[in-house]
């Protein structure tokens, strides 16, 4: 009998994007260039403060005055509405624990290759070092390495692509992973409050919520204006958290009006998006917003991402609350563990996975 083949998903040759810069700098592998309609755009947006994403300062919403609370609370409420994504300040991580993720994200990605292939990213999962979303052999690549790890509970973690180099990386992971789950609960309770519902709604709907890490790199690039770092996509989550490494350059950008907007980096602040299960949850209220990453001639970067949402046997559909006849309902009901899985298995297109979710009118 003819061996059975390991996966059936046959993604081919990937180059590695680290290895490729240090030895041939400026070769381009034909996967990596992106079609005329895909490339980006590098530095075209003017600056302005009105194309900047909103800054919310949580200590304002936590322990200041009722003026304050409530002037932070309706920046709250544009922010998800209008833009899906802001900047959190005083949010009360501590700078050296944002320090410490950096630094084993880091030396994890300037390990040699060898040591870095012995957590791989087997091909349609989304676990391990590697590219995650590539399901055939001429899908367009992402100008990027990634280390992504399942979190919470901790049935989904796979303790084999837990690297055991740098030594520091599981236990720093374990006490960003911890802060960061209680700063998603605690945005979940102002922007429950910020739609007029009860602040535990969502905590009280997730269940023991699934939480993962995402750790991207992305090597500098010779052309930067041929390829993508990370392809369009919104988040699957309920909400995400951004760190974007010290020091690194511009690179993540949304979709807003049509034009794609440039996140400029605040000193230690984290970017919140409204992932796709908000979006659903909210009856579109708050919309998953689609993002990207470019590269950078001359420079690297690196973003530490989380990603939180509801455990997977939660049934979800648009809260009640939030639907009425000016409303209508616009997604249907699912289980959102055969969202994520759905969401996996599908390349990244823009926000093409959330058909997954909505009622065709
Ligand atoms: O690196 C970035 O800024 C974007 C990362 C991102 O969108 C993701 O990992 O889902
Ligand atoms: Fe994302």
């Amino acid at each position: 009998m003819a061996p059975v083949p390991l996966s059936p998903i046959n993604v081919g040759h990937i180059d590695d994007v680290q290895e490729l810069r240090k030895d041939r700098p400026s070769t381009i592998p034909d996967r990596y260039v992106r079609d005329m309609v895909e490339r980006p755009t590098l530095d075209t947006v003017p600056l302005s403060s009105s194309l900047q994403i909103p800054i919310i300062d949580l200590s304002k919403l936590i322990k200041g005055n009722k003026d304050q609370s409530q002037s932070e609370l309706l920046k709250l409420y544009s922010s998800c509405k209008d833009w899906g994504f802001f900047q959190v300040i005083n949010h009360g991580i501590e700078t050296s624990l944002l320090e410490a993720i950096e630094k084993v994200a880091m030396d994890f990605f300037m390990l040699p290759l060898e040591e870095k292939e012995k957590y791989p990213m087997a091909p349609g999962t989304v676990q391990g070092y590697g590219h995650a979303f590539v399901f055939s052999e001429d899908q367009k690549l992402d100008w990027c390495n990634m280390l992504a790890l399942g979190v919470e509970p901790h049935y989904i973690r796979n303790p084999k692509l837990w690297p055991t180099k740098p030594a520091k990386l599981s236990e720093t992971i374990e006490m960003y992973s911890s802060n960061i789950r209680k700063l998603c609960q605690n945005l979940l309770r102002f922007i429950a409050v910020s739609l007029s519902l009860i602040q535990d709604t969502f905590d009280e709907m997730f269940g023991v919520a699934v939480q993962a890490v995402r750790m991207n790199y992305y090597p500098p690039c010779s052309r930067p204006d041929l390829v993508l770092g990370l392809s369009p996509h919104s988040d699957g989550s309920a909400i995400t958290v951004l760190q974007q490494g010290k020091g690194s350059s511009v690179g993540l950008q949304i979709l807003k009006d049509n034009i794609w907007v440039p996140v400029q980096p605040v000193p230690n602040a984290l970017v919140i998006n409204i992932g796709d299960t908000l979006e659903v949850l909210t009856n579109g209220k708050y919309k998953s917003v689609e993002h990207r990453a470019v590269t950078h001639k001359e420079n690297d970067r690196l973003s530490i991402v989380t990603f939180y949402a509801p455990s997977y046997e939660i049934e979800l559909g648009p809260l009640p609350e939030l639907v009425d006849e000016n409303n209508p309902c616009m997604y249907r009901r699912y289980n959102h563990g055969e969202y994520s899985h759905y969401y996996i298995t599908n390349k990244l297109q823009g926000k093409k996975t959330l058909d997954f979710a909505k009622i065709s009118t």
